[in-house]
């Protein structure tokens, strides 16, 4: 349809340019004709036919004989449809108009289509340019406001992911007040939002394992002290504190074989309460208990840090002293027998009164148990017992 409409427009523009084109060549023309100068006819209408609009000319006199008639085609190759455009030739001569003949130019469907075609290429040609401009427009826009921020967002955020480090911000350099700022905006608010939760989750486990820490330590403070409690009940004589039997002799044998190896002394006292069955009998075992633990105090504010004292019977007691020979445990256990002798205890109202024999004996180097040294000590202990008790037998 817009073809027609141009093929039109265009076939009447060349319409009009050929009768001005008539208007112009009128006169030289008729000039010829009158003159009978067929040299310049022939010159004009040559130059007429070489016109891109015109195809050809035709030229009758006033008798309607063709004068010229001259193509601008080969005769093979005649136009589809040709238009053309007359004009009568007139000389004037004193004022008389003579009629010469007439002038008829011709153009074809060819020369229109020719103009249309090329008007055509013209805006075809006008629109590639400016759809290249727009195009080269649209990458340069493209790159500069969203391919380039793009790239550099994307290895900003790899670089805070890689780096796990979320106190990191998006930072696009040239940035426009636009949706990619907005972007930004809403990141950097993402990243902040994540950083506080880190910095609370932080502190929650930090807190956690404090407590968990405290909890353990607690725990393991209680463990200890139900260890040393359990510890103690085992080797530990619950009534009066002294080791039992058991323990005294683990650690008295222990304690003999390292001085044996140091080759200093070690002596034994082995001890038992007189008539403590006559006390019990007496007074009660309630009073005989009192009595044991009395002993055991009395007996402890004598000793070194180093010597062990143990309960290995009913109302017996001994005490091994590492690196004491025998005047110096005769000393002690004198000591303690006078002690006791001294006593009276008030338990109850009740005034109580009681002794002690003991045994004792130093090691030799030939011992290598501790039951060869009790046994010595035990023989003094019933000689002790046999000479009236209230004695120390060495
Ligand atoms: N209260 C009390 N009595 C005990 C305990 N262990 C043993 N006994 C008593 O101690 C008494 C020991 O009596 P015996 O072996 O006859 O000796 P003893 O009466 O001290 O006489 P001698 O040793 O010969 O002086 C017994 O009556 C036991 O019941 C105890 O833990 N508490």
């Amino acid at each position: 349809m817009q073809f027609l409409t141009e093929y039109l427009k265009t076939q009447s523009s060349i319409l009009k340019e050929l009768r001005q084109l008539e208007e112009t060549v009128r006169g030289p023309i008729s000039n010829s004709l009158w003159q009978y100068n067929q040299n310049q006819l022939d010159v004009l209408i040559t130059g007429l036919v070489k016109m891109p609009t015109i195809e050809g000319v035709d030229i009758v006199d006033k008798h309607a004989q063709n004068r010229i008639s001259k193509r601008s085609y080969a005769p093979d190759s005649i136009p589809l449809s040709v238009f053309e455009t007359q004009t009568d030739l007139y000389w004037t001569l004193h004022e008389e108009k003579i009629f010469l003949g007439s002038l008829t130019l011709y153009s074809s469907s060819e020369v229109v289509l020719d103009r249309v075609l090329f008007g055509f290429s013209l805006i075809a040609i006008t629109a590639i340019i400016k759809i290249s401009i727009l195009f080269g427009l649209f990458i340069w826009a493209f790159d500069r406001y969203l391919a380039i921020p793009l790239k550099e967002l994307m290895s900003q955020v790899n670089d805070v992911q890689l780096s796990q480090d979320m106190s990191k911000r998006i930072n696009l350099s040239n940035i426009e007040n636009n949706e990619l700022s907005q972007l930004q905006e809403h990141m950097n608010n993402m990243l902040s939002a994540i950083e506080a939760d880190q910095k609370k989750s932080l502190e929650n486990e930090q807190a956690k394992r404090k407590w968990l820490e405290d909890a353990v330590a607690k725990r393991t403070e209680a463990l200890q002290i139900s260890n040393e409690k359990l510890k103690d009940l085992a080797a530990k004589d619950s009534l009066t504190g002294a080791l039992n039997r058991g323990s005294f002799f683990q650690t008295a044998q222990h304690l003999l074989v390292l001085s044996q190896r140091q080759k200093s002394c070690a002596s034994f006292i082995l001890m038992d309460l007189d008539h403590f069955k006559k006390i019990n009998d007496t007074y009660g075992h309630f009073v005989g208990d009192q009595v044991l633990t009395h002993f055991t105090h009395t007996i402890r504010t004598f000793l070194r840090k180093s010597d062990l004292v143990g309960r290995v019977g009913g109302e017996e007691f001994a005490i091994f002293l590492p690196d004491t020979a025998i005047e110096g445990a005769f000393q002690l256990a004198d000591k303690i027998r006078q002690a006791i002798s001294n006593s009276i205890l008030d338990i109850d109202g009740k005034k109580v009164t009681y002794t002690v024999s003991l045994g004792i004996d130093t090691s030799e180097s030939t011992d290598l148990s501790i039951d060869q040294l009790f046994k010595r000590a035990d023989l003094k202990l019933y000689g002790a017992k046999d000479k009236g008790r209230n004695r120390v037998e060495k």
